[in-house]
Order: C-alpha cells, then structure tokens, then sequence
C-alpha cells in the first residue's frame, strides 16, 4: 500500500527532522529530486528553455534552486516571480548567480515550466494573479512548436492538500515531483488527475510521519495477495458460495451484470434469489436460482440491492438478507430501502460485516448530505454512523472502514461511467467476501479489478457493463499469473 499524510502530518515531521540538520537541507534534497526530474524530461539540459512559475512561500524557493542547478547545466532558465516583495530571496540569488534570470511575464519560448506558486501552504484555487500568469504561459510553445511540459513542485498549484478539491482554478501537470511522501491531493478527488505522473522524492521524512496515514492507495502487489488462491484440495464450497438477491421483472439486467460480476470471483458457486431468476439461467447457466432468499440454500456472502425497486418485496429482500449472519454487500435499491432507517435496528445488530457502494446520489439520500469536497472524510464518516465499510464510488473510489481507516482506488476509469457497471462490481465484491476476504480488503479489490477492466474493455471501443464483466476473468489471470 502507498500511503499518503496530509498537511499537518507532513508539517510535524518536517519540524522533527529539521532540528537534526543543517539549514536548508531538506529543500537543497527537494530541489535536487526536482532538477533530476527536469533534466531527464528535457532529455538535453543544454540550451533548454526552462520557466519557473515563482509563488510567496518555500515552494518556490524548491523551484528556484532546482532551477539553479539547470541553469548551471547550461539551460535557460527564466523565473517569472509572482510577487518580488516575497519571493525566497536565497533561491533566487542562487538563480541569478547559476546565470537565470527573474521577470514578470513568461518568456516567448518555453520548453518546460515548473510550477512553484504554491505547494502544502495553499488555501484555495490559484489567486487571479498566479491564474493569469499561468494562462498566458500555457499559450507559449516550446523550441519545436511544442506544448511547454509542465512539473508541479510538491503538488499541482491551486489543489486542496488534505482533500484533494479543485475548489477554483489550478495547475495541469504532466509530472508532479513531490517531496517526503504523498498527499491526498495526489490520491483523491479532482486534484489526483491534474497531478499527472507522481514522483516520490525521498527527503528523510518517512521515519517522522505518525503511524496513521490519511489515505491508502492499493497496488498490483497488495491486489494480487489479496485473492484467493486455489488449492488442489478445493471443491467448489471450500470455495465459498456467493448468493445474489437482486433485479426484479422490471430491472432482470441488474440480476444479470450483478451475477456476472459474481461469476468473475473467486467462489466456487453463485447462488441467485428473485424474480429475474429465468432470465439469470439463461444468461449464465452454471447459476443454481430459486424465487426466495429463504430456499436459495447456504451461501457464505450476500449482495442485494441493485434492481430490487422499493416496494415491499425489495424491502423484505433487504430484512431477510440482513437477519442472517453473514457477510452483505448492500447496493443501489438496499441503500435507498435504508434510508427510511426501518432497517437500523437490523443493522446495529449485526456482527457480521457489511459493505455499502453508494454513489453520490445514494450517499446523499443515505448521510442526508452530499459527499462534498472531503470525498474520504465523507465516506469516514458514513462508515462510522453505519459500522459498514463504505464503498464510495467515482473516479477515485474510496472505501473507509469504521474505525476510520480510508484507501483510495488508483484503477478509475471514465469507461466505467455507463450504466449497470456498479452491478457488476457489486456481485463481484461479493464474491471475494464469500471467499473469505476482510471487508475492507475486498471493497478495495474489486474497486481495483473493476478499474482494470474497465481500462481493459475501453481498449476494444465504447464500454457496456457486460463488457466489465466479460474484461474481469483476463484482468484477474494477468494480476495473478
Ligand atoms: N514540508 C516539507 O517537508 C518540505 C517542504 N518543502 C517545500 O515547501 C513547500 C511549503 O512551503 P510553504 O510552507 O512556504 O508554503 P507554500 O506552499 O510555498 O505557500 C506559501 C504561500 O503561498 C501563498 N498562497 C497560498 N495559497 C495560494 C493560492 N491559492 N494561490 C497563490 N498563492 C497562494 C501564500 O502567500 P501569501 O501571499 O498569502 O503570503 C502562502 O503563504 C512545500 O510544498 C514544498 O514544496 C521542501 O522545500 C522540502 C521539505
Ligand atoms: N468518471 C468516472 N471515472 C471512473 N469511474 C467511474 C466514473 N463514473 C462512474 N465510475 C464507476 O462506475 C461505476 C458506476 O456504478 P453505478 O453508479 O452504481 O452505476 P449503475 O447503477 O448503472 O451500475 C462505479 O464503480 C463508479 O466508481
Ligand atoms: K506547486
């Protein structure tokens, strides 16, 4: 898992470090990191043209002296100072001494751009000032008529650290060279995309961060052993038995991509509870149904919601699901049957865990507010209030855990944003809870599977949710081989 910390962590350990050395160490490491970024994007450093977008703070002052150091390797490196009354007047005589210069607009020709407004210190989108500056540089070209590259110090200007909002107008990064460890912004929210490709460059903090980072960001490696093996010795029940109550004769395609999902995990049977239950076999064959949850037989997960409508057969779906102590995954329609809170009571007795995979509109009706700008506080929170890991879908999933433990998915796809792919992900995290996964460790998985094949099934054109499914079985083999 790569974790990230927000502001005041990083502030914190900042301050334990520094104590132990030399002035100027920790910037002279970040500058360095950046300069070493630059020149391998620039490829040829001599005779480069290199714009330093210069804010108030220590962020740029990384910018001036990574700059420095291009400009003593022959690049011609302009800083474009924002406000001279606050540049960091060290870096910028180490600029002019290296042989750059400082000036008020951007040159005409631009190769790279480093962004050094703002880093850690910034409150609210780009100030207008910063906004028109960055404007009229993004018009430039570079030597051959390019776009300018552009490398974000720290964090793409005008991005919120802790939350990663794009509350106003803010920096596009191509790469984004940050220092020490990683923040929200580069993991959650609008800010993750802007960042582009992150670099971690390691200053001496990590030791100094507190335990708990804000966020967790899952990788191949922590995915791949997550899954369940097979053994030699399995059967399809040693393999766990994952029943299905969802869709109804209105909605049988829910019933369809939510089994489907179900099918690409690892259990050794999908069991299906409901109405659609025809239309179920025909789609997929190896599905043992029956009409009621009550004669579907054992299983060691549930997944109800996605279809089931709101009337009172939906509503005894959900209740009948949520008497028995196994593990559910609650979706789409079961959400929405909780609101009314008839449920609660069903809910705060059980020990058996449970998975919420709200969308922002049945977060809201769920929380009685909008996920808003802190998407991982938000789903904290909801978490906490339900004791069920929520599973909060968008382009950076996230799933937080009761006690208050948050990853962010790094897999999103826009491909995914078509409708019945939620389905899909909904019978496939159950699926790994009834092979035995944790809770939380199977919301992050199936988040990162569905991710990857969303990417995987957006190669071959325009994604339907079928194509979800059907991209899942090669995307697991790949991870797992
Ligand atoms: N922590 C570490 O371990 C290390 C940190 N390092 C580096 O230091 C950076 C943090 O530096 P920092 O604390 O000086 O703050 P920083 O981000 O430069 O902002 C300063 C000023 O910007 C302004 N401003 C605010 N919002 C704004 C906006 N929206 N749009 C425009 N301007 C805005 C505001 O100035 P004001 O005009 O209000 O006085 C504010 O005071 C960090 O990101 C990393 O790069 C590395 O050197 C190595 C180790
Ligand atoms: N813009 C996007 N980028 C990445 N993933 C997205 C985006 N929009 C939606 N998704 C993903 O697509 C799925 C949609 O689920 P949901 O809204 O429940 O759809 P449905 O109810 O039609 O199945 C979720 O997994 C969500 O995370
Ligand atoms: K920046």
């Amino acid at each position: 898992m790569r974790p990230a910390w927000r502001v005041a962590d990083v502030r914190a350990a900042e301050e334990a470090l520094m104590a132990r050395l030399p002035e100027g160490t920790l910037m002279q490491r970040a500058a360095a990191g950046l300069a070493r970024r630059c020149a391998l994007i620039l490829e040829q450093v001599y005779g480069a043209h290199v714009t330093l977008l210069i804010g108030a703070g220590n962020n740029g002052g990384d910018a001036l002296y990574a700059g420095a150091i291009l400009a003593r390797r022959g690049a011609a490196v302009t800083a474009v100072v924002l406000d001279p009354a606050k540049v960091h007047r060290e870096g910028l005589t180490a600029l002019t001494q290296a042989g750059g210069r400082a000036q008020d607009q951007p040159p005409r020709t631009i190769d790279l751009v480093v962004d050094g407004i703002v880093g850690i210190g910034a409150k609210g989108g780009l100030r207008s000032g910063a906004a028109t500056t960055l404007h009229r540089t993004l018009e430039r070209r570079g030597r051959h008529g390019q776009r300018p590259t552009m490398v974000a110090v720290d964090v793409p200007s005008g991005v919120d650290v802790d939350t990663g909002d794009v509350p106003g107008k803010a920096v596009r990064a191509d790469v984004t060279v940050t220092f020490g460890c990683l923040k929200p912004a580069h993991v959650v929210g609008p800010a993750a995309p802007l960042a582009g490709e992150v670099e971690l460059v390691d200053i001496g903090l990590r030791p100094w961060l507190r335990a708990d980072p804000a966020v967790l960001v899952p990788d191949r490696a922590d995915i791949a052993q997550a899954l369940p093996k097979h053994r030699p010795t399995d059967e399809k029940y040693t393999r766990g038995v994952v029943g299905i109550a969802t869709g109804s004769m209105t909605y049988p395609g829910a019933a369809i991509m939510s089994t489907a999902g179900a099918l690409a995990g690892p259990t050794g049977m999908v069991r299906y509870a409901g109405t659609a239950r025809e239309y179920v076999v025909q789609a997929h064959p190896s599905v043992i149904a029956t009409d009621r949850i009550t004669d579907a037989g054992r299983v060691q997960a549930w997944v109800v919601g996605s279809g089931l409508g709101t009337d009172e057969t939906a509503a005894t779906a959900v209740r009948t699901v949520l008497a028995t102590s196994l593990p559910v995954v609650l979706d789409a329609d079961a959400l929405n049957l909780l609101v009314g809170g008839t449920m609660a009571d069903l809910m705060r007795g059980r020990s058996a865990p449970m998975v919420l995979t709200p969308h922002d509109r049945e977060f809201a009706r769920l929380a009685g507010e909008e996920p808003g700008n802190d998407r991982v506080g938000a789903a904290q929170k909801l978490a906490a209030h339900t004791n069920a890991v929520v599973l909060l879908k968008g382009d950076r999933t996230i799933v937080a855990t009761p006690s208050g433990t948050a990853y962010a998915n790094p897999t999103g796809s826009a491909a995914l944003a078509t409708g019945g792919t939620g389905d899909v992900l909904a019978g496939l995290l159950g699926s790994l809870l009834a092979g035995g996964l944790r809770p939380e460790v199977a919301a992050v998985t199936a988040a990162y599977l569905h991710g990857l094949a969303g990417r995987e099934a957006a190669r071959h054109g325009p994604v339907t949710a079928p194509d979800v499914a059907d991209a899942l079985r090669p995307v697991i083999e790949h991870l797992t081989r």
